[in-house]
């Protein structure tokens, strides 16, 4: 009998920022292990380029625009990705951005853009779909952290308290909707070749570098290396795991 332990069959997964970067990563492993997708984002050429993809891959993918700070098109989007695909089984909050700024040059609304698309987002769209994912029997958030979680950056001051507050966010949920059958998991990303941090190498000078000579795998990540733990996370495989803040970053945080 075939291995059932990673098998999305029948799944429906909802992925933030799916569009491209690691959330297309994300979006691909799910589709090959039988999941349909709705691809959240604002850039509708790239979404439908990824929705493409995903369907190449023969599975259902819907194309979802929204801007995850904006409360009222979350609902609307969790509305229309359960009439359209059925139910929702996999929430991953994976829309993000930075500001890169020393914390006094940082001005308040570059704080709050910064803290709503990371983690505000997380607890609207988290919220939005808890009947759905409670109604599923089996719901699944995977929410993406970052070496922000546990590391600081002078230029990162917000995005870190961003992303520090997404594993907390997460301990929080995985607690209250344990009894729901709902395991609330992040994944804190090492450092990945995206639109976001080639946004990074510009501005940090010598950051390609410095990233290179402490991460033990002697590589940056692509975003292939992010369709294995969606999988995991959004399959029978992991439903003992529940609150946890997993690395993946070839070995970036475990370097002295
Ligand atoms: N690349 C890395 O090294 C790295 C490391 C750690 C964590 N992360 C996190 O991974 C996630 C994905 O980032 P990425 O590196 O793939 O970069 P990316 O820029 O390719 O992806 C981010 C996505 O989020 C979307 N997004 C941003 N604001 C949005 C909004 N208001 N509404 C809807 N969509 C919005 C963007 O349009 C984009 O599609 C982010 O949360 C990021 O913080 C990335
Ligand atoms: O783009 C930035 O400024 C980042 O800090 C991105 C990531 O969080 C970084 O790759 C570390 O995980």
């Amino acid at each position: 009998m075939k291995n059932q332990l990673f098998d999305l069959s029948g799944k429906v997964a909802v992925v933030t920022g799916g569009n491209g970067g690691i959330g297309l990563g994300m979006a691909q492993g799910m589709a090959d292990a039988g999941a349909a997708i709705a691809v959240v984002g604002r850039n509708e050429a790239k979404s439908k380029a990824a929705v493409e993809d995903l369907r190449q891959r023969g599975v259902k993918a819907i194309a979802v625009a929204t801007d995850v700070t904006d409360s009222s098109a979350v609902t609307a989007m969790v509305e229309r990705v359960a009439n359209e695909l059925g139910r929702i089984d996999i929430l991953v909050n994976n829309a993000g951005m930075s500001i890169r700024k020393p914390p006094h040059e940082l001005e308040l609304d570059e704080w709050s853009k910064v803290i709503d698309t990371n983690l505000t987002s997380a607890f609207m769209c988290s919220k939005a779909a808890y009947p759905a994912l409670k109604a599923s029997g089996r719901g699944k958030i995977i929410n993406i952290g970052s070496m922000m979680s546990i590391f600081g950056a002078s230029f990162a001051a917000a995005y870190a308290a961003s992303k520090g507050g997404i594993v907390q966010y997460t301990r929080a949920c995985a607690n209250a909707w344990a009894p729901d059958n709902i395991q609330v998991n992040a994944i804190l990303p090492g450092w990945i070749d995206t639109d976001l941090t080639r946004g990074a190498r510009q501005q940090v000078s010598g950051l390609h570098d410095r990233v290179l000579a402490r991460t033990p795998a002697g590589r940056w990540g692509a975003i292939d290396d992010f369709a294995g733990i969606a999988v995991f996370l959004a399959s029978p495989a992991s439903d003992f795991v529940t609150g946890t803040a997993i690395p993946v970053d070839g070995g970036y945080s475990v370097m002295v």
